[in-house]
């Protein structure tokens, strides 16, 4: 799993030097922060929705395919500010074993 979204990482830094009129990743990178930041909003609204449709029609393919755009423009968006997929890989990592309510208490102390 994580081998694809190093792959991922690797294509989406080389875009930032490609030729926007060829490649979407080259286009938002040419557009700037503001705009990939713009379609993070729009597709996690998209996967919001994809959710509670989901939930009641019990079909998870769109929230699968709507949530694959959010990470894929999250990964952008990270790639935009020089960080690499394996930056969030290694803080999920470093978070196993730790409790949300144990880590939120201790922030909280
Ligand atoms: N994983 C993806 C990926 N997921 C989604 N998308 C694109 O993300 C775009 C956003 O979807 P939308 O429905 O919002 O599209 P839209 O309505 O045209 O958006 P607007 O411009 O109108 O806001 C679509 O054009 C999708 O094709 C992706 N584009 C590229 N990749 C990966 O990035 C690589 C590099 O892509 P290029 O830079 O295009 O070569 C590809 O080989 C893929 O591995």
């Amino acid at each position: 799993m994580s081998d694809v979204l190093q792959q991922l990482g690797d294509i989406l830094a080389e875009r930032r030097d490609a030729d926007p009129d060829t490649s979407y990743v080259a286009q938002l990178h040419h557009k700037g922060l503001n705009k990939i930041l713009e379609k993070i909003g729009e597709e996690a609204t998209e996967a919001i929705i994809a959710a509670k449709d989901a939930e009641r029609s019990g079909d998870v393919s769109d929230v699968v395919y709507e949530t694959a755009d959010l990470w894929f423009h999250s990964l952008v968006a990270l790639s935009h500010l020089g960080q690499s997929p394996q930056a969030v890989i290694d803080e999920l990592a470093r978070r196993f074993g730790m409790s949300g309510i144990e880590e939120k208490a201790s922030r909280q102390k």
